[in-house]
């Protein structure tokens, strides 16, 4: 079918065209199959239906599929159904809880990486591998797949050493210290992060708020080779590119697949070139590890998978039955992290957490000797060199280094969420703290979040505030607030938690 081009300039981050529902029968396209246009070159594009923004007769290009034409084209084009990409089908094997090959694989990778597969087609992979999983032989490929299909990041000095979080406890902000104290006692840590993936603020997110966070892989070797850190966000770089295309879609669904998060913690370590690694596993109730056997189980995969990678990969089971510090959202925990490298005030559970793991680093990097890391980390810490080399990273990555956590701007909307009665916080619910986090507008709102007067195990009175939260936006501020008082994220030991009246609002 000869279809008259209409450009429209809008990115959508896939080769997207869109048709008028007429041509579309005509052609016997439904929405999310694929056309091929010709012209001076041919474009397999994922189509889109519209009653009116495209008239009969004519096609709408999206930026994406203008670039891939390098913008030249005649007035009219040729438009042709196309078949599903291979990867469509391997999908479907993963839903059929059937072995994937190799090549399988690589062949997903690359479309996901190349953005042929609509967000649909991707879901249901991460879906389907959420429910059956992958074998072990599968996740090592998935790995390496990601590993390959970009960029890789070689040092001429080592050991690299690198630290991960699998995420899924509420205000884990421990790598705005743990990467300073590294790099601040010789050893190198090219630390990639993500944006949250089931929170309410990753690290990348967190970074975001006192220096640019996206840079190329050259770049980042750059950085860190003249200060010995950086904190990225690894979805900006062209490491692992599979990686941050995959999270996107987990971010709504707030999932992270067992086989998933191997792959994308591994690949990323080892694209940067990581000899040691630490590999953070907050274990308990809400958060990705229930038990203790889940834990130990999910570090014998890492470790495994390290192993197979050439990495030397240690884990460390944390307590996450409970925040780390006092604070969730993008601003209120990075504050909370300047003041602790400032002043070293701030919550214990998040001091002993970052010292301990940046111990264990300090250790297998041969900065301390077994058994020392713990002592030189927390000496870092306080004798200030853990905050003078934050500084030089915020420099190198384009940020004030002169920043102090009381320039940091916290949401102007806040309100306070009272305890009804005077006792004991007996249950905290992190999936709960996150959610009304994440209602109030973080992780994109910087400033919206949730600052926890009260935790778990804390006594508390009648009418002091449990938690207070903050948002840029007043109706977003509302909506948070109003979610947790319909379901509060901690209970007060005897506490009535609703008393419903009005069965409309039941
Ligand atoms: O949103 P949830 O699922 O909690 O976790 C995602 C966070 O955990 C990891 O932290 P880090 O990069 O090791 O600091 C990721 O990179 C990301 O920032
Ligand atoms: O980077 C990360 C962290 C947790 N889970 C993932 O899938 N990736």
């Amino acid at each position: 079918m000869q279809l008259k081009v209409q450009p429209i300039d809008i990115k959508v981050g896939k080769f997207k065209v869109v048709l008028n529902n007429l041509d579309a029968k005509e052609l016997g396209v439904n929405p999310g199959d694929r056309v091929r246009i010709k012209n001076h070159t041919t474009v397999t594009a994922i189509v889109d239906f519209t009653e009116d923004m495209i008239s009969p007769g004519m096609i709408g290009l999206y930026h994406e599929v203008q670039e891939q034409l390098h913008r030249e084209w005649t007035e009219t084009v040729e438009v042709e159904p196309a078949e599903k990409p291979k990867s469509a089908r391997i999908i479907r094997k993963v839903m059929d809880q059937q072995k994937l090959t190799k090549e399988e694989i690589y062949e997903l990778v690359k479309d996901i990486t190349e953005e042929n597969l609509t967000d649909i087609e991707v879901s249901a992979f991460l879906t389907a591998s959420y429910i059956n999983d992958m074998t072990e032989e599968e996740t090592e490929w998935l790995t390496r797949a990601m590993v390959d299909s970009g960029e890789k990041i070689e040092f001429d000095m080592h050991p690299i050493v690198d630290k991960h979080s699998i995420g899924g406890v509420p205000g884990n902000k421990i790598t705005l210290l743990i990467v300073p104290i590294v790099a601040a006692n010789g050893l190198l840590i090219p630390k990639t992060s993500s944006r949250a993936i089931t929170g309410a603020g990753g690290t990348a997110d967190l970074m975001e708020v006192l220096a640019p966070v996206e840079f190329t892989a050259s770049q980042i070797k750059e950085m860190t080779q003249k200060v010995g850190g950086v904190i990225v966000w690894g979805g900006a770089t062209n490491i692992a590119p599979a990686d941050d295309k995959l999270i996107k879609v987990e971010y709504p669904l707030s999932i992270d697949p067992h086989c998933q998060l191997l792959a994308s913690i591994m690949a990323k370590k080892s694209a940067v070139g990581a000899d040691k690694v630490v590999i953070d596993l907050p274990m308990g109730s809400g958060t990705k590890i229930p038990d203790m056997a889940t834990g130990r189980k999910l570090a014998r995969d890492l470790m495994s998978l390290g192993e197979r990678l050439g990495m030397e990969v240690d884990c460390a089971l944390t307590y996450g039955s409970s925040p780390v510090g006092r604070t969730i959202g993008p601003a209120l925990e990075v504050r909370e992290a300047l003041k602790v490298l400032e002043s070293m005030e701030g919550p214990n559970s998040f001091i002993e957490k970052s010292v301990g793991l940046a111990g264990m680093l300090l250790e297998m990097g041969g900065a301390a000797a077994r058994g020392q890391g713990h002592d030189l980390a927390l000496e870092t810490l306080q004798n200030g060199k853990a905050l003078a080399k934050f500084k030089e990273i915020i420099a190198i990555q384009g940020g004030d280094p002169n920043v102090t956590s009381n320039d940091i701007q916290i949401g102007e909307f806040s309100a306070e969420v009272k305890a009804p009665s005077n006792g004991y916080i007996i249950e905290f619910r992190n999936k709960r703290i996150v959610q009304i986090a994440r209602l109030a507008g973080a992780p994109n709102d910087k400033g919206a979040g949730v600052y926890i007067h009260r935790k778990l195990g804390e006594s508390v009175k009648q009418g002091e505030p449990v938690i207070t939260i903050y948002a840029e936006k007043e109706a977003k501020l509302q909506a948070a607030l109003k979610s947790a008082r319909q379901d509060p994220p901690l209970i007060v030991e005897g506490m009535l938690i609703e008393r419903l009246t009005d069965i409309r609002e039941v």
